[in-house]
């Protein structure tokens, strides 16, 4: 194994400070988005953190948003009833996709990881999202991890 991969993708992005300045951009794109926007309109900045705090999960750095904010199966509520579309979710890859280019480090390989984990991730939003609010989702398991080599 490479002393690269011995390293997390959480500390490879730069930690909570990245992760939070990557949110941040990512959503001040969304909310200026004609097509997003408007599924976002009971957004707060709290969403903000928490979109940080739940990456730095996925990347295999602090567990706090197992620990404090509810974990996977809170994640997974929080998309039910949004009806998100494939134009909207492809949208909101694009989006992120360029807060990735601006926000990371200039790290082919980990950008690449993080997009793909957004593209994973985004499916599964966007299929929770047709189950009406209410939906009983089973016990989704535990918080996933995304690697070097993808889902762990
Ligand atoms: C990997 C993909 C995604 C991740 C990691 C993610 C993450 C999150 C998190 C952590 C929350 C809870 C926020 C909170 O507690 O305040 C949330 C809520 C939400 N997400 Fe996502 N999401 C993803 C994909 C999407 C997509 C594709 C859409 C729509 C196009 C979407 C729309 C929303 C909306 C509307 C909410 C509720 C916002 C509110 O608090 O009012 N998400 N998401």
């Amino acid at each position: 194994m490479s002393e690269r991969t011995e390293t997390t993708l959480y500390d490879a992005i730069g930690g909570m400070d990245t992760l939070r300045r990557l949110s941040d951009t990512f959503y001040e794109a969304v909310l200026e988005d004609a097509l997003l926007a408007p599924v976002f309109a009971n957004f707060s900045r709290t969403h903000i953190e928490h979109v940080a705090v739940w990456l730095a999960e996925i990347f295999s750095g602090p567990a706090r948003f197992t620990e404090e904010l509810g974990g996977h199966q809170s994640l997974l509520r929080s998309h039910l009833g949004l009806a998100i579309t494939e134009e909207q979710r492809t949208r909101w890859m694009e989006l992120m996709t360029a807060a990735v280019e601006k926000e990371l480090p200039d790290d082919e390989l980990l950008r690449r990881r993080v997009v793909e984990y957004f593209d994973w991730g985004t499916k599964i939003a966007r299929n929770v999202s047709a189950e009406p609010v209410g939906q009983d989702l089973g016990e989704p398991g535990p918080t996933p991890r995304w690697g070097w080599n993808g889902l762990q």
